[in-house]
């Protein structure tokens, strides 16, 4: 029986591994963490992340051929195909802080698997990497191998989460790179075949290494581009009088540009999106692009923009001060269906709620009071390490209050932010809430979630981004 293991229990590297057991019942699959509370979550009722539909898969085949273990050096040993899917967090200090990935964790991995391999294996990039790393990976593994042979692959993954099941069992594609050599297409059919249990052979593309681990930065660039294109353009709607759904409607219905992701935002989030970015930033720079580096960095600089246009939108529609009153932030993940919360928009736009001294009352269905505590008390980056190598106790913001309930969050409130699309978003009483509220009584909708006009006719004061102004806010110009 072919075993896999795989280095991470984390978002891609759990359900990833899952489906392949599903998909696979005559392959043994091992997810191993250096997180020992990972591991026993994967192991009980509750598991460590919110992704609809996984439960289902889990539970069909955990105790068959899915298992979950602290027990690394063993299965790692034993493995015949090692997938590795660390954090590659962006590096906060030294050479290339800000922008550059940090890959501590998957040299490290890359040692270990080293170190205890006692036969030939395939080593798989799962994580998110820097163009050319398989041929640091290889450095690390063949001078340490003992005779054994190695095989890097580049495998990236394109999941998404909230849909990662789904996504998994039917994916647009699946990319896999490898060595252009006799034992490099080996290693590559021999990870096709696993995904050929039940991917189209003709949605299993094969290329080289380096064009596999660019493939992946590119992609994601190219999506966050999108979603800063339409930022911006909003920001031109609400100037203008255009509206923004509009727009994106009409532009997204030439085939060539095609519809999707072309919703306005208050700003994409997510642990890749910007890491990814500032990636390709800084491997353009480091291969003397500037221009190219440059051109990526806008993206980013669009996404800061839309966040901070959004809180000076609420300060100044509130007379220019939020201090001392309450605004509750309903959603806090950084898209619906997930209770993932890494670089979620709603983090920077409360913190720039409490840099103005507001008081922020937060209701999100699937996100605890713990982790957003920890959100708005983190620097910049440090929530992409390990679990337990995470700041430990940190300060709790006073000015913060969290509830399970959309209704207590809102009341005596001055104004809401809608952070999240949660869908449950669209069918609250806002009869019921805008009369539990302080008046005049705002609603800003990060998310073009709400019925505008119909809020409007209860008596509250919207805004939602992208689309035309009401006379409260074309009287109240935020400036950017
Ligand atoms: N989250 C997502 O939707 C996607 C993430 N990716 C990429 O996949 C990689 C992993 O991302 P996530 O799963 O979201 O991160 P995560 O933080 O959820 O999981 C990573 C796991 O690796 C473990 N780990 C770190 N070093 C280890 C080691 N040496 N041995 C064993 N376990 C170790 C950590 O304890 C953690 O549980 C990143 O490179 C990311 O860019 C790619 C596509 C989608
Ligand atoms: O490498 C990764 O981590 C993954 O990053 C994204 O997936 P994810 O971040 O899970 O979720 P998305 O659906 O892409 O949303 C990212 C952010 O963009 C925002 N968004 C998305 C679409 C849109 O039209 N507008 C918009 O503001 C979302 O609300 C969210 O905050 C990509 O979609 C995946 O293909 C990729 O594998």
């Amino acid at each position: 029986m072919v075993k896999i293991c795989c280095l991470g229990a984390g978002y891609v590297g759990g359900p990833t591994m899952a489906v392949i057991a599903l998909k696979c019942p005559d392959i043994q699959v091992v997810v191993v963490d250096i997180t020992k509370s990972r591991i026993d979550a994967w192991n009980s009722d509750t598991l460590p992340i919110y992704e609809p539909g996984l439960d289902e898969v889990v539970k069909q085949c955990r105790g068959k051929n899915l298992f979950f273990s602290n027990d690394i050096e063993k299965h790692v040993s034993e493995a015949d195909i090692i997938f590795v899917s660390v954090n590659t967090p962006t590096k906060t200090r030294g050479l290339g802080a800000g922008k550059a990935a940090d890959l501590t964790y998957w040299e490290s991995a890359a040692r270990m698997i080293a170190d205890v391999a006692k036969s030939d294996k395939i080593v798989v990039e799962k994580s998110t990497v820097p163009v050319k790393t398989a041929e640091a990976i290889e450095k690390i593994l063949t001078h340490n191998s003992n005779g054994i042979n190695f095989q890097i692959l580049s495998n990236p993954e394109f999941l998404a989460e909230g849909t990662a099941i789904q996504d998994l069992f039917n994916p647009d594609r699946v990319l896999i790179g490898g060595r252009e050599t006799p034992e490099g297409q080996k290693a590559v059919q021999t990870l096709k075949a696993v995904y050929a249990h039940w991917v189209p052979e003709d949605q299993i593309l094969t290329t080289n290494l380096w064009s596999a681990e660019l493939s992946k930065l590119a992609a994601n660039a190219f999506l966050a581009q999108r979603i800063s294109s339409v930022n911006a353009m909003s920001a031109l709607c609400e100037a203008t009088g255009a509206n923004v759904s509009e727009v994106s409607y009409a532009v997204g219905k030439d085939s060539r540009i095609g519809p999707k992701f072309l919703n306005a935002s208050v700003g994409f989030g997510g642990s890749c999106f910007q890491k990814d970015i500032l990636n390709l930033v800084y491997i353009c720079e480091c291969n003397g692009l500037p221009e190219v580096a440059n051109y990526w960095k806008q993206v980013i600089k669009i996404n800061d923009y839309q966040k901070s246009r959004f809180v000076n939108r609420v300060v100044s529609s509130m007379f220019n001060t939020v201090a001392n009153k309450k605004i509750a932030v309903l959603g806090f993940a950084f898209k619906k269906d997930t209770g993932d919360t890494r670089e979620t928009p709603a983090i920077d736009v409360c913190k720039g709620l409490l840099g103005d001294k507001a008081k922020i009352s937060i209701y999100d269905p699937q996100v605890t009071e713990d982790q957003i505590q920890r959100d708005l008390a983190m620097n910049k980056f440090d929530w992409d390490h390990p679990v337990h190598l995470q700041p430990m106790s940190p300060t709790t913001t006073k000015q913060v209050s969290v509830t399970w309930d959309a209704y207590e969050a809102t009341k005596d409130a001055h104004g809401i932010c809608i952070m999240t699309e949660w869908d449950e978003f669209k069918t609250l009483d806002y009869k019921k809430i805008y009369n539990s509220m302080q008046k005049p009584a705002f609603v800003f909708d990060g998310r073009n979630v709400v019925d505008s006009e119909k809020l409007r006719e209860i008596g509250f004061i919207v805004y939602s981004i992208g689309k035309p102004l009401d006379g409260w806010l074309k009287d109240m110009p935020a400036v950017a």
